[in-house]
């Protein structure tokens, strides 16, 4: 019955705050978008960060595409993930140009393979930025339920163990902060979100 709630739950918040983000405008998404990523870079210089995670904007989705420029200016490495849809696990892959890119599972922009071959299994970014649909302020994410990071999360604890040390950061619209996403068991938790306004570490 609790599962039954839960899952209702979540497929009721990830409606409505498809919808909300979806009611954004153009302009609105991508001056937010740009102010995101300026703090992402201050957390990346802080942190002196040479590698990151980052995903190719989906929908209506905080664009990371000046983080990922910047990255490339300043000599950074861009790690982007691959869906594999058959298992729904994840591929790694360095990005080096918007031309790697191919239209991917779920119309994705993803690293061509070809263009740009997978990283080896169990490589372990030290920061990843990861979309979603809501998020709250202790941790909790939903995204669009297909589980990836989740999955991606738990391999990397299995053939990493302990030594993986990553950082997880969300990232989202201030609009999509919510009290509280209900979480499961497989979740992945949150240790920071980066949004327009500001950077928050749990
Ligand atoms: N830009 C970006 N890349 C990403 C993610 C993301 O959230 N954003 N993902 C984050 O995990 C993974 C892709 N996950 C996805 C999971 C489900 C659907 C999807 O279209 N789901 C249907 C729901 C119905 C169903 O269950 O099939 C839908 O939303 O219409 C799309 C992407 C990996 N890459
Ligand atoms: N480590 C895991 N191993 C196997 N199945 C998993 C794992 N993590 C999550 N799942 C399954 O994936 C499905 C989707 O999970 P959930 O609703 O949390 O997705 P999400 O985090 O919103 O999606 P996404 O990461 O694609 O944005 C669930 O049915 C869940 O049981």
């Amino acid at each position: 019955m609790a599962e039954w709630n839960q899952s209702g739950d979540k497929a009721y918040i990830r409606n409505q705050m498809a919808q909300k983000r979806n009611s954004l405008s153009a302009l609105q998404r991508e001056q937010w978008s740009k102010a995101a990523c300026m703090n992402a870079e201050a957390l990346l210089e802080s942190r002196s960060i040479a590698a990151f995670m980052a995903y190719v904007p989906f929908r209506s989705e905080l664009d990371l595409t000046k983080l990922i420029e910047w990255g490339w200016k300043s000599g950074r490495e861009i790690i982007v993930p691959r869906c594999i849809a058959a298992d729904r696990s994840m591929t790694l892959h360095y990005l080096q140009s918007w031309d790697q890119l191919a239209s991917g599972a779920y119309g994705i922009m993803e690293p061509d393979p070809l263009a740009a071959p997978p990283l080896e299994k169990g490589f372990v970014p030290d920061i990843v930025f990861v979309p979603g649909l809501a998020f709250d302020r202790k941790g909790g994410r939903l995204g669009y339920g297909g589980g990836y990071y989740d999955r991606f999360a738990a391999s990397q604890l299995e053939l990493a163990g302990e030594a993986a040390q990553t950082l997880w950061i969300g990232t989202a619209f201030e609009a999509q902060l919510v009290d509280e996403v209900p979480l499961e068991e497989h979740d992945l938790p949150m240790h920071g979100l980066i949004t327009e306004r500001d950077v928050y570490l749990f």
